[in-house]
């Protein structure tokens, strides 16, 4: 049975005047890695700091495990954060840095937990090199561990493949993976939704500080997919005709005039033709493949707005 981790519900923050989210209505399930997609700007970390508890909305609720966000200390033990960059101490090994931190956070029997952590994110525990002499990827899935600390049912990450390079983007996206596998519900805010879509079973679009689409990943790329859109008169009439003559398989009836086809063995000349032939008048027929990118410029241009 799906349940609802967090449900976010009129959330808007305000910093004087401005406007910078605005009433943020939508469910995290369990289970689920929940893509937050926007601009730069779009509001993103200003959301996420309000789930995560580092920021009061200015108004709206947000309820976590079906509880309201007014039992915060209860509610954010179960969370794990990486929100901008993580605060490490460079002049300690990765180790040490989640030593202090276990110490903390009052956990006493840290060592093999700590070396466990390590070895979850791809760090190596008996690692003498300090933090400093880290590359972005090692400073970032060290990060993800301190998040992690405390056994978390939830990790929110803010762009955290933001500054690095192919192969760090790839590691931190399996390990992204390979966390919500054992279990964790994920977070995860970026700009760049072919990036996204690589690990989010669920995308929230932001832009300009407004919640335009929630939108689970079937249907998303079912929107992007290549097809064949025909708009005819009447599709109940249209459609035995192609599926027995042209053995049409996979499509979508859209409405009462609107048929998409996704089998790539038909053609439109075809369909017009054997349509024709079979007195159904073809209103258009239009080939589309939209990439993840245009679909979510086309979306936020199609919004426009701004928020003061
Ligand atoms: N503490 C603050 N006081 C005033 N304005 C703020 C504050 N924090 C953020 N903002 C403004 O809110 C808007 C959204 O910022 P936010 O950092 O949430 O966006 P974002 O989508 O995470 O963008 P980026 O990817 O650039 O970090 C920006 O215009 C930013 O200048």
């Amino acid at each position: 049975m799906t349940s609802t981790i967090i449900e976010v519900e009129g959330l808007t923050k305000k910093f004087g005047q401005k406007t910078v989210v605005h009433d943020a209505n939508f469910k995290i399930t369990r289970g689920e890695i929940f893509g937050l997609i926007g601009q730069n700007g779009a509001g993103k970390s200003t959301l996420l700091k309000m789930i995560g508890g580092l920021m009061y909305p200015t108004s709206g609720n947000i309820h976590f495990f079906d509880r309201a966000a007014t039992d915060y200390a209860s509610c954010f033990e179960r969370m794990g954060l990486l929100i901008e960059h993580p605060g490490l101490y460079p002049q300690y090994t990765a180790y040490d840095n989640l030593k202090l931190l276990a110490i903390s956070y009052g956990l006493k029997q840290y060592k093999q937990y700590i070396s466990e952590l390590l070895e979850l994110v791809g760090l190596d525990a008996s690692n003498k090199t300090k933090v400093k002499h880290y590359s972005m990827g090692m400073k970032q899935r060290l990060g993800i561990a301190i998040a992690l600390l405390g056994s978390p049912d939830v990790l929110i990450l803010d762009e955290p493949i933001n500054g690095l390079d192919p192969q760090g983007i790839a590691e931190i996206r399996e390990l992204i993976l390979d966390l919500n596998k054992k279990g964790l519900t994920i977070v995860i805010s970026s700009h760049i939704l072919e990036e996204l879509s690589k690990v989010a079973s669920k995308y929230a679009i932001l832009h300009k500080g407004e919640i335009i689409e929630v939108i689970s990943k079937d249907d998303l790329l079912l929107r992007c997919e290549e097809r064949i859109e025909v708009v005819v008169d009447d599709v109940s009439k249209a459609l035995p005709v192609l599926e027995q003559e042209l053995r049409m398989k996979q499509f979508k009836v859209i409405d009462t005039h609107t048929l998409h086809i996704y089998d790539t063995h038909m053609n439109n000349q075809q369909i017009v033709k054997l349509l024709a032939s079979h007195d159904q008048y073809v209103r258009s027929i239009t080939n589309h493949k939209t990439s993840l990118e245009q679909y979510f410029l086309e979306r936020t241009e199609k919004v426009g707005g701004s928020l003061d």
